[in-house]
């Protein structure tokens, strides 16, 4: 498929350069004024002992602006000329706007407005700036003869963005994002709104501006909590550096696994098992297991207590079990209301053994002493007699009730804290841990966790109301999300209340065999149907010659999904090399050391990356700021590199259920360059890429 633009020409608007700059070096004055007046207020804050952090964070907010300050300029029809940035800036003496951020309504235009829809908008310039400095300016005249409509915005800028070399960091787009993500970034949805686009669409971009955009107009979410989700710590270290590059800080940012931060992973379950446990079914069986642990037995139960036998009747459990459930507490929560209850029916089978010892059948107190009920010096020495402890110094001012409230805590007290009755209620309603819990449903010896039982522990913690501090978000972004399970998506409900989310991910790239393909089923049981879907069509990453290599794979398993059209083209064919298995690491070590071209990623399914990182000198886990990087396809999830070199795509398809979304993910994790080595035969859907196995030079060659 053809690009959307070739590359654009850059225009420059000459003489103009040295206006801008003025004003652009007043924005800066400005800048450093309200820096000294935050850095003054922390220090002071800091000397008084009184609350620092607010004055930390607008320092910190401040600093964060410095690169890019302003980026763009708008001339209305109206005559109005207004500057946009990355945040707003005001004069001091009278208020009047001097910067625009460019999240406010009015800056809009700024991403949105075209020839044919100008929006009031006469000409739109883009600023350069390098440090303090305006190195170039582009123009734009909305004039219905003016530019092309191709639905972007800003080419010149765009690609100079799309085409600079990678750095292992992700950047903003704030300067040069497109009408399409600007209306995700922007959009008003206060339930869950789904982001799906194909690879290098921007939806991790788009995900986090959104974030910066909701902070900015929904404050209240500032103390509410933002969380990001994202398929590891590679990809979260990946991204780490947008949103405090746009001024926010007070982001949380974790793995599922991360959400649950005393357990520890040690072990890779096998595709079956992670299929399994993902499924929602799971929380109706770990629900039953936990039920199943609650006794009602259906004979006496006799429990010592201070060298007596209470006799506990299967209907005064059945009982205290009913009552207990009906609370609808958690499991150890209502284990209290069924301890209540138990010790409740002992305590009073105490008072019935007392009472007909000292009292006769009619009520009435044996010595014939007290009508009213109260004990005479008969009444305690019969009790004595039927061991029953009284405790004589209570009785110094006189005969009593035979029990007031007070004797019955104590009593129950008593009981309470009694090993044998403990013994007893345990063994009717155990306390619980989510690990005996999940153990027990999975009847396997519990060698360690793997990720796919972290979503299962929390649903224990859960049932059982061993949650601790959990914390929830007023809103949470899912990057990667069609990775998640059903139980997973359990998970990440139970930390956002009020469903606002925003969720970005692609079915064609699902790699966990228990992820999602349907956005429907795994929200519809949380939400209903308050979610809205959003797509993304153009790939701002891959050029159209790495996503034509791909259309035979995702035709062949995604026959329904259109790939997203390259918004360029680099002339460079992306090719592959046959090797043998004995020669794999060698092809591989010889392509790397040979290439020169910006950071370079290799892609390699498990089996392979332990020798091609003894060949290489390569860390594992990868270092993403390396010049070359070694990856397996899933740590690879959300990436992107200048050059790609995968290695043993067979082996990539074959292993994992979902082989062919990972090859794919691999596939377009390039910005400028692909190259593949098989071992054997190609897979057949490679099979039109250019077979380069007699590279006649290094340089034609290099990935
Ligand atoms: N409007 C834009 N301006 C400049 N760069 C952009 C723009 N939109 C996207 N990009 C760049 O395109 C690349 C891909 O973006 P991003 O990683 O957000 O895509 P994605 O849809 O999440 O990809 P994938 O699903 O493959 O992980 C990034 O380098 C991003 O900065």
């Amino acid at each position: 498929m053809a690009p959307i633009i070739e590359l654009g020409e850059r225009v420059t608007a000459s003489g103009e350069i040295e206006v801008e700059q003025e004003y652009v070096a007043g924005l800066y004055a400005r800048l450093d004024a309200l820096r000294e007046e935050a850095a003054g207020r922390l220090a002071a804050a800091r000397r008084a002992g009184g609350e620092a952090a607010v004055w930390q964070a607008e320092v910190a907010r401040l600093d964060a602006v410095e690169q890019g300050l302003c980026f763009g300029r708008l001339d209305l029809h109206d005559g109005r000329r207004i500057y946009i940035g990355r945040l707003g800036l005001f004069r001091d003496d009278d208020g009047e706007p001097l910067l625009l951020d460019w999240r406010v309504p009015v800056a809009r235009a700024f991403y949105t407005a075209t020839a044919t829809a100008p929006q009031g908008v006469r000409r739109r310039r883009r600023i350069t700036t390098r440090g303090r400095t305006v190195v170039a300016l582009n123009d734009e005249l909305l004039t219905p003869d003016g530019a092309g409509d191709d639905g972007l915005v800003g080419e010149a800028a765009l690609l100079a963005a799309v085409t600079a070399a990678r750095t292992g960091r992700m950047h903003d787009i704030v300067t040069t994002l497109q009408a399409e993500q600007d209306r995700i970034v922007r959009h008003e949805s206060g339930g869950v709104l789904v982001v799906q686009g194909g690879p290098g669409t921007g939806k991790t971009a788009v995900a986090l501006h959104r974030v910066a955009y909701l902070l900015y107009t929904r404050p209240h979410l500032r103390t509410r909590g933002v969380l990001v989700v994202g398929p590891s710590r590679i990809f979260l270290d990946y991204i780490g550096q947008v949103l405090p590059g746009l001024g926010e800080n007070s982001v949380v940012t974790a793995t599922i696994t991360d959400l649950v931060p005393d357990v520890e992973v040690s072990r890779v379950d096998p595709p079956e098992a992670v299929a399994l446990k993902g499924r929602a079914v799971m929380a109706e069986r770990l629900a039953e297991t936990v039920r199943s642990r609650v006794r009602t037995p259906d004979h006496p139960v006799d429990v010592e207590f201070e060298q007596q036998v209470l006799r506990l009747d299967p209907r005064t459990c059945d009982r205290a079990v009913r009552n207990a459930r009906r609370t609808g507490l958690p499991h150890n929560e209502a284990r209290l209301v069924h301890q209540r209850e138990v010790v409740d029916a002992l305590a009073q089978r105490l008072v019935d053994g007392m009472e007909a010892v000292v009292l006769t059948d009619t009520g009435e107190a044996i010595d014939g002493g007290s009508a009213d009920g109260r004990l005479g010096e008969a009444d305690l020495r019969a009790l004595a007699a039927a061991g029953f402890v009284i405790d004589q110094d209570e009785h110094d001012d006189g005969p009593k009730a035979l029990l007031d409230q007070a004797d019955r805590v104590a009593l129950r007290n008593s009981l309470l804290a009694d090993a044998g009755v403990q013994a007893v209620l345990d063994a009717l309603w155990p306390p619980l841990t989510p690990e005996h819990v999940v153990s027990d449903l999975l009847g396997e010896p519990v060698d360690g966790w793997s990720a796919a039982d972290v979503p299962l522990l929390d649903e224990a913690a859960s049932l059982i109301g061993h949650v601790g501090d959990r914390v929830t978000f007023g809103h949470v972004v899912v990057d990667e999300a069609q990775e998640l399970s059903e139980m997973a998506w359990r998970m990440l409900m139970r930390r956002c209340p009020t469903r606002s989310m925003t969720i970005v991910g692609d079915p064609a790239q699902t790699g966990n065999p228990a992820g999602t393909s349907s956005w429907d089923h795994v929200l519809r049981p949380h939400v209903r149907d308050r979610w809205q879907l959003a797509r993304l069509t153009v790939n701002y990453r891959t050029p159209a010659e790495i996503m034509a290599a791909t259309a035979d794979l995702l035709a062949a398993h995604h026959p329904g999904t259109p790939p997203p059209r390259s918004v360029r083209s680099t002339g460079e064919t992306p090719w592959r090399i046959r090797t043998t298995r004995a020669d794999l690491v060698t092809t591989v070590t010889d392509l790397a050391t040979e290439h020169g071209d910006g950071q370079l990623a290799i892609i390699a399914p498990n089996a392979h990356i332990e020798p091609l990182a003894a060949a290489l000198s390569l860390p594992t886990p990868p270092d993403l700021t390396g010049e070359v990087v070694l990856l397996t396809p899933g740590q690879a999830k959300g990436l992107e590199f200048d050059s790609v070199l995968i290695a043993d795509p067979a082996e990539i398809l074959g292993t994992a259920p979902l082989g062919h979304n990972d090859l794919y993910v691999a596939m377009t994790r390039a910005t400028q360059r692909l190259g593949i080595v098989h071992p054997g035969p190609s897979p057949v859907e490679l099979t039109a890429i250019p077979d380069r196995s007699h590279r006649p030079t290094g340089a034609e060659t290099s990935a």
